[in-house]
């Protein structure tokens, strides 16, 4: 698991070491420089010749960045160093001279962004060390113009350079992933001590590239932080996946009760019944009129449709709203998980059951699962004047928002996929592949989440003590890994999602668990 720590929990853990004299920039510095000398090797450059330029700003990131290229200057790299801060780091630029690193004081450049161009023209390696956790707010002139023009610049280039983020994407919101301004994409950040959350939380995650968190010897002291931000990797997963043994049967593994789909939308309680069961569960009781029944039925004779003892819900994929009966099923069997303390995943018509506070204080054992668009809608039904644009700028805060108000645990859908719930920490998961944008996935998805939770459904129904208030949010992130990771699978491509895939329906997904849970597991 990567877990990701706020600027202030960074600065509380560094500053004892800092005042005894660690020598953490050494440390950061040189992490650097071997990451860099990678990243050309990896690329079939050889490190000595290579040119490679610092975009240097003012403070310590800069001074990481200044120190890493005297390291690659005397590994016979041709360093450049363009010093955008007003007040450069003195050290790490006496070092960087005394290396042989060529400083260029861009700042008393005419045209400081061309000037700046000028030399990342020449350079295979960009390092972008302007601001680090030290940043506030969008970057100021003449930064802004200048990143603007490297990403231009890289964008155009046929060369292809590399991009290395020292700790952060310069201008990038650290501690809750925003994206107030413009900011140099990153093929690769080497962020120091911990990840932070800017990293992990989109939008900003987009832009971090590839993350390698250097180990300054913080761990002790961060573990006693929270982590603000999660990302569950494939083996916290794996630990996660409830794997029948022998004893095993199909109330001991799990029985989902599942109300989707309709006579209007029939294909989406296959699609959510499909997700289930691809999953791995004991039972499915599918609850709904007959046209559904049948396909369902047709694809999965398993599947039983009378009603009966359940250990979690899923609740309102392809369910309109304006339904009546559709919607009595849906508060009849909210009502029946509630009493029963059972989890419950409330999808697309399903949120519409909390567009009121008819249903105060929701436990979080309730895991709301909707897009942008759908948490706009619940936080504007809520009080809240909130569009899908604003969501998309601030994906975490406002799941963290609609987790508050109604007390559920909030799935956010995106590229990447974020979880709040009223307490702990968010899961920011990026393992989906935009082949997933496609009809019917976010039904998978339900069915997924549903099998997990039947999975624990028992033991988070016993739960009296509350102490499994955080596991739904974990299992949500868990779905999502295994989501996207079927989605990877069923597209052609890489765990990793490299590869350019294929197109890819939402029953390929489904289609795909199966394997992509034999994967993790194995
Ligand atoms: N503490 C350590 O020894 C270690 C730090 N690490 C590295 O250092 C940075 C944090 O360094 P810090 O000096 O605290 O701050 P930054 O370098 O990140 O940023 C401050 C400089 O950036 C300018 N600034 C601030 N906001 C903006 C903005 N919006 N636009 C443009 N420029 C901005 C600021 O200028 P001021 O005039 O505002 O002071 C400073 O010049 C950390 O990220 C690590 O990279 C080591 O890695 C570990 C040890
Ligand atoms: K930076």
């Amino acid at each position: 698991m990567i877990r990701a720590h706020t600027v202030a929990a960074v600065r509380e853990a560094e500053a004892p070491r800092l005042t005894a004299g660690e020598p953490l920039m050494a440390r950061a510095a040189f992490a650097l420089a071997t990451r860099v000398a990678a990243e050309l090797r990896e690329r079939g450059h050889r490190v000595s010749g290579s040119v490679v330029l610092l975009l240097v700003g003012g403070g310590n990131n800069g001074g990481d960045a200044l120190f890493a290229g005297t390291h690659l200057a005397r590994r016979g790299c041709q360093v450049h160093a363009a010093l955008l801060g007003e007040r450069p780091p003195a050290a790490g630029l006496a070092a960087a001279r005394a290396a042989g690193v060529r400083v260029h004081e861009v700042l008393a450049a005419p045209d400081v962004p061309g000037a700046v161009v000028a030399l990342a023209r020449a350079a295979g390696v960009w390092v972008d060390g302007l601001t680090g956790i030290g940043a506030r707010g969008p970057l100021r002139a003449p930064l802004t113009a200048v990143v603007g023009a490297l990403a231009a610049e890289k964008a155009a280039s046929p060369d292809e350079p590399v991009v290395v983020a020292v700790d952060v994407p310069s201008g990038i919101g650290v501690d809750d992933g925003a994206l107030p301004g413009p900011v140099l994409p990153a093929d690769v950040t080497v962020t120091m001590g911990t990840a932070k959350p800017g990293l992990l939380l989109p939008p900003a995650a987009a832009v971090a590239g590839r993350v390698e968190v250097v180990d300054l010897g913080l761990d002790g002291d961060l573990a006693a932080a929270a982590p603000a931000v999660c990302r569950l990797a494939p083996a916290d997963v794996a630990d996660l996946w409830p794997v029948p043994g022998p004893a095993d049967q199909k109330y001991t593994r799990g029985v989902l009760g599942v109300v989707a789909g309709s006579q209007a939308f029939p294909g989406a309680a296959v699609l959510a019944v499909a997700g289930a069961v691809g999953a791995g569960l004991g039972m499915v009781r599918y609850r709904g009129p007959e046209v559904p029944t049948g396909l369902v039925h047709a694809r999965h004779p398993e599947v039983v449709a009378a009603p009966g003892r359940v250990q979690a819900w899923v609740i309102g994929s392809g369910i309109d709203p304006d339904d009546a009966a559709r919607t009595q099923a849906m508060e009849e069997s909210l009502a029946a998980a509630l009493a029963a303390r059972l989890p419950v995943a409330l999808d697309a018509g399903g949120l519409s059951l909390v567009h009121d506070d008819g249903h105060p204080d929701l436990p979080a054992t309730v895991v709301l699962t909707p897009h942008a668009g759908e948490l706009a809608t619940l936080l504007t039904a809520r009080g809240e004047e909130v569009t899908r644009a604003d969501v998309e700028a601030a994906p975490a805060r406002h799941a963290r928002l609609a987790a508050e108000i109604t007390g559920a645990t909030v799935l956010l859908k995106g590229a990447a996929t974020v979880v709040a719930a009223p307490d702990g920490p968010l899961y920011a998961q990026a393992d989906a592949t935009p082949w997933l944008a496609t009809a019917g996935a976010g039904d998978v998805l339900a069915g997924v989440l549903g099998a997990l939770l039947a999975g624990y459904g028992d033991a988070i129904a016993a739960d009296e003590e509350g102490r499994l208030t955080a596991l739904p949010a974990r299992l949500a992130a868990a779905a999502a890994l295994v989501h996207g990771r079927a989605a990877r699978r069923a597209a052609g491509q890489g765990p990793d999602g490299s590869g350019p895939g294929a197109p890819i329906t939402a029953q390929d997904v489904a289609a795909a668990l199966p394997g992509a849970v034999g994967a993790l597991l194995r």
